[in-house]
């Protein structure tokens, strides 16, 4: 329930370990010194019956769910539901999350920007097929089609030659390796802050290093993920483990916010991060691998005052809108309260 100091109430719906991440004292001890209360979603009721709620933030999954919001939403149609499930959805699937990223145009850069050859194989049959792969150079890494958060969308392998493709079990995305000098830049985005970090990923693989490994295949899951949070009590030592300390440059942090912004309005999402690698063959084109709704934001450091501002500036657009007698659901398109009035408050 909103107090009097309050002038925004959000409802939280995440999974216990997201909820155990994410929402920390720090976080609900800034966000209320600014007037916003961040309140849990009780699972077991229905989530029309609860609230009032100005904002709904989630990550659950299933059509129970997306029922569920829908009902709140038809009850309380002032309300701003963070993300519109039909927008996360699209990151779901491995192919539809990097289609979008193909259709971006970004202008005036010497750097350049896209993803790596990949194929999608839906069956056995065609994974025995030669020619489904036969455009595809090795290794490739070997990704379950579906991106849906549980441990086995995570489970990859790098795949050194054809003949261990039988190994694998579709349906699977089977994506160009790029050596990337090893390290990976997760760029989070919150609305229209961006943030790019740096942490670990697969090393290089050389030629003859493919034509000497004993293995043809080698299982993987969350390399840039590896430090656990929970093992590790102080930030500081947390970060040092996740960020690496070496020498590699940091992408030009306006090609990485031209690229978040063309991602966030052209997908309509406002809480994601994306995997970027720089192709070691060129050194100034960089290859998009991933894109998470809603991902590990307590890992970045001051994340408290990052989604405290966003949901700050949220709520006067809102409220801007409610005034302007135009208001539903929020969407990552489009620039803040543009002229254009449809059913949308943009942020
Ligand atoms: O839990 P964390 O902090 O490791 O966050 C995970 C993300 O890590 P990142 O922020 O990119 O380092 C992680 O990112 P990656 O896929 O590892 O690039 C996912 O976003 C993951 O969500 P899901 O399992 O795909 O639904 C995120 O997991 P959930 O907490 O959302 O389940
Ligand atoms: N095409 C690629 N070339 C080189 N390394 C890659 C490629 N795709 C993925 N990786 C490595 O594998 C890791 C996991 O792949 P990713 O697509 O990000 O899956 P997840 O959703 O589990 O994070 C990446 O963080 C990166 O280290
Ligand atoms: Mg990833
Ligand atoms: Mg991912």
């Amino acid at each position: 329930m909103a107090d009097n100091n309050s002038f925004g109430v959000i409802g939280y719906a995440l999974a216990p370990k997201k909820q155990n991440s994410f929402i920390r004292d720090s976080l609900l001890t800034l966000a209320k010194s600014r007037g916003i209360q961040l309140v849990r979603v009780d699972s077991n009721r229905s989530l029309a019956d609860q609230g009032p709620f100005d904002c709904i933030l989630h990550k659950l999954y299933g059509d129970d769910w997306k029922r569920q919001l829908q009902e709140f939403q038809t009850k309380n149609p002032n309300a701003v539901i963070l993300d519109a499930p039909e927008a996360i959805e699209r990151l779901h699937n491995r192919i539809s999350m990097l289609q979008v990223v193909s259709e971006l145009r970004v202008d005036d850069r010497t750097e350049t920007f896209g993803i790596p050859k990949q194929i999608v194989i839906y069956d056995k049959e065609t994974l025995s097929d030669g020619q489904a792969w036969e455009s595809l150079k090795f290794p490739v890494i070997a990704k379950p089609l579906v991106a849906d958060g549980s441990a086995k969308s995570h489970k990859m392998a790098l795949v050194f030659s054809h003949n261990a493709l039988n190994k694998l079990k579709p349906p699977i995305v089977l994506q160009e390796f790029v050596n990337h000098g090893g390290v990976i830049f997760k760029v989070y985005v919150v609305g229209e802050h961006v943030r790019c970090v740096k942490r670990k990923s697969l090393p290089d693989v050389s030629e003859e290093k493919v034509l000497g490994v004993s293995e043809d295949l080698l299982s993987f899951s969350q390399v840039s993920n590896l430090a656990n949070r929970d093992s590790v009590d102080d930030d500081e030592k947390f970060y040092q483990m996740m960020n690496l300390d070496d020498t590699t440059e940091m992408p030009p942090q306006a090609f990485i916010v031209d690229i978040a912004s063309g991602l966030r309005r052209a997908m309509k999402l406002n809480l994601f991060n994306f995997d970027v690698i720089r192709d070691s063959r060129y050194g100034n084109r960089y290859l998009i691998i991933d894109i998470n709704y809603f991902p590990g934001y307590a890992k970045m450091p001051g994340y408290e005052s990052v989604l405290t501002d966003f949901f700050v500036d949220l709520m006067h657009k809102k409220e801007i809108e409610a005034e302007e007698g135009n208001v539903a659901n929020i969407d990552g398109g489009e620039e803040a309260l543009t002229e254009e009035k449809d059913e949308s408050v943009k942020v």
